[in-house]
């Protein structure tokens, strides 16, 4: 590493007959003249300094105080400021057309910004260690800079003046870090975005019951989807030697899963998971999943019960819908002073399950083979409830008296090496499933995964984004989202008094209902409600955690059935959740991560159907809104213009609602 590198002074070899001694105080002597002759020079230098030289040292300082200035200024700000000319627009967009030519290209700017970068990493610590992506929350943000190395500084330092330099500090070229996955990240087993064109004949899967056949087919599934068809197989294969061992005795490999939102991600571990527990004899918890919310929790444990309906396994939930004792006593009992457990997969929400192992003594996961983590990127979000290492500790507990003897005993994974895997061990395989998995390696560490292996429907390279107005080269872009296949983006422009009645103008004019709409709070979710209420003929119906979990429940029911044409929630509703037949999702409010717009968005377009998402967009939200869009990977979003005459119409009534809203809400705050 050039950086640390220090030349030793060795002096010159002269004369090879003088004593050590003798030639170190030559050396020595000879330092002090030049030593003298640089002082005397540098004196001279001040006295006669041409101004121009004391300016360009000023200039210098100058640059690097702009320099730190810039840095300051946020990152996606300044991503922004380059990419925003790029994004997709399939409407004669004037405003979009304006604002590129007043920016400069892409090109330029990212060559000034190199520029910059490079006058910044001078003084800088080393690089190698900086190329991870940085994510915080739901909104992972990709940072250039922090992928990318300072290019080659060309610019050469000024000699320093006053002290001597020993050895060559020539600037060496740095060399650009490029960010590098693990293989397994890098080249997925890659699953089709297009379910329709790449159906699979569930008679092509080998290894399923004929139960299972059977009740697939009377579930209406004929083929599976290629999520399905990819990782139903991968997870038979690994449990093919049985249950309690892996293939040749080795712990089957993890599973990462990527796909987008409604692909057919449950049934992709329901299916498998079913079919190789089916085989059991004792009942005992060998599959749990984890998932982020009671509804979801809900949802998939109900696919796993018309699943394992007409078998042996039993199902169990553990998502606060029961009280503590209820859940305790469905997942075991107490027979002859033997504790007895009643349920071979269950369902959790990660603070249920906690409580849970750490209260319930009736509850044990040492006979766990299945850990199935959906929504994976948001349960990581939330490790820091530390359920994944309260969960595994709760696997790899000493077992009691006869199974610590045994041979089917565990311990906690470590390398793999000819003693630790004899006598083979009983594996715990993780299942990880998202849309939006992350691929931050420093995330995923935190899973501990087990020589993962990734199904994934993006590729981890860069995508590029063809803009029909535009032959530019496309902005750089991670590219690394999954958008479902039938899926139309628009964005709205609109001013904040306006975004009711376009909801309005959706509803009753343009007949798209039904709508799911976001909001990003559930007093805005309830503002608008009673609003759509006052003004009148719409069904309309809220959903947040201002409603109790059987009204959410019966809500998310009735929408499904088609009683409710408006559904207005908060992102309660926005992940996971599978209603049938939404056709139209409307972000109210913008979303202000591209993980919660890919899950909102994601409510229509399901299972291989088609479907509409629109953006109301504020003129101060637009930029960042379509930067943050074409950054993630977007086919293409599309602007929609709802001209103010169309409105019209229902001003009046509008603003005599506003009115009666004012009352109302002052009503239930005094309430
Ligand atoms: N093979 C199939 N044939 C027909 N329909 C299917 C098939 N597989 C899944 N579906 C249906 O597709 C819909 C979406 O499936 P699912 O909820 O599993 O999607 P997902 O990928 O988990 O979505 P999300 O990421 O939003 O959670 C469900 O209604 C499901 O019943």
């Amino acid at each position: 590493m050039s950086l640390f590198l220090v030349n030793r002074y060795l002096g010159e070899e002269e004369d090879g007959n003088l004593s050590k001694e003798s030639r170190s105080q030559a050396l020595l002597a000879k330092l002090q003249q030049k030593a003298k002759e640089k002082q005397k020079q540098s004196l001279t230098e001040e006295g006669q300094k041409p101004p121009k030289e004391r300016t360009k040292k000023q200039d210098i300082k100058k640059k690097r105080k702009d320099d730190k200035d810039s840095s300051e200024e946020p990152e996606h700000n300044k991503k922004r400021k380059s990419e925003a000319a790029a994004v997709v627009v399939t409407e004669t967009d004037e405003p979009i057309e304006e604002e590129k030519k007043k920016q400069t290209s892409p090109n330029e700017k990212r060559k000034k910004k190199k520029k910059d970068q490079s006058v910044k990493s001078l003084p800088d610590t080393p690089v190698a260690g900086r190329g991870g992506l940085e994510e915080t929350g739901e909104g992972e943000k990709k940072t250039e800079t922090e992928n990318i190395a300072p290019e080659q500084t060309t610019e050469k330092t000024p000699a320093p003046t006053g002290f001597t330099v020993l050895g060559g500090f020539d600037n060496k070229p740095v060399q650009k870090v490029h960010r590098v996955l693990p293989q397994w990240l890098a080249q997925p087993d890659v699953i089709h975005r297009d379910i329709k064109g790449h159906l699979v004949d569930i008679s092509e899967i080998h290894g399923l019951s004929a139960l299972l056949v059977k009740k697939l087919q009377s579930s209406g599934i004929q083929n599976f989807f290629p999520v399905q068809a990819e990782v139903i197989p991968a997870v038979l294969e690994s449990a093919q030697q049985g249950l309690l061992i892996g293939r040749g005795g080795y712990k089957p490999r993890d599973i990462c899963v990527s796909a987008p939102t409604g692909s057919g991600k449950t049934l992709a571990f329901v299916i498998p998971v079913i079919q190789v527990l089916m085989e059991r004899v004792v009942c005992e918890v060998r599959a749990l999943a984890v998932l982020p919310t009671k509804e979801l929790a809900q949802q998939v444990c109900k696919v796993f019960a018309s699943y394992a309906e007409g078998t042996s396994l039993k199902v169990v939930m553990l998502a606060g819908q029961k009280s503590f004792a209820a859940e305790q006593s469905s997942l075991s009992e107490l027979r002859g002073g033997m504790r007895r457990s009643l349920a071979d997969i269950v369902v959790a929400t990660p603070g249920r399950l906690v409580d849970h192992i750490n209260k319930n003594s009736g509850f044990s996961l040492e006979h766990l083979r299945f850990l199935i983590i959906d929504e994976a990127d948001r349960m990581i979000d939330s490790m820091h409830q530390s359920w994944l290492s309260q969960v595994v500790k709760a696997v790899y507990r000493p077992g009691s008296g006869q199974e610590a003897m045994s041979i089917f005993r565990r311990a906690e994974p470590a390398h793999v090496t000819a003693a630790s895997l004899s006598p083979p061990q009983m594996p715990l395989q993780k299942l990880l499933f998202s849309a939006t998995l992350t691929q931050n390696p420093e995330k995923l560490q935190q899973l501990g995964l087990h020589q993962p292996r990734l199904f994934s429907s993006i590729h981890s390279q860069s995508s590029t984004i063809s803009t029909p107005s535009s032959t530019a080269e496309p902005p750089h872009t991670q590219g690394c989202f999954n958008f479902p296949q039938g899926l139309t983006e628009y964005y709205v422009p609109c001013t904040l008094s306006k975004k009711p009645l376009l909801i309005l103008h959706f509803i009753l004019r343009m007949k798209l209902s039904p709508i799911l709409c976001f909001t990003n709070s559930r007093e805005a979710a309830h503002r608008l409600f009673v609003l759509v209420q006052l003004f009148g003929g719409v069904q309309a119906a809220e959903f947040s955690s201002r409603l109790s979990p059987a009204d959410r429940k019966k809500t998310l029911k009735e929408f499904e059935q088609g009683k409710i044409q408006l559904l207005i929630s908060t992102d309660a509703a926005a992940r996971g959740i599978d209603i049938n037949g939404v056709k139209c999702v409307v972000n109210y409010d913008a979303p202000q991560y591209i993980r919660t717009y890919i899950h909102r968005i994601g409510r229509t377009a399901r299972a291989g159907k088609t479907g509409l998402a629109f953006t109301f967009l504020l003129g101060v939200q637009e930029k960042n809104f379509l930067h943050m869009v074409v950054e993630a990977g977007t086919p293409g979003i599309q602007k929609q213009i709802v001209k103010p005459e169309s409105l019209k119409g229902m001003e009046a009534r509008y603003e005599q609602t506003l009115q009666e809203l004012a009352n109302v809400i002052k009503d239930e705050k005094t309430k």
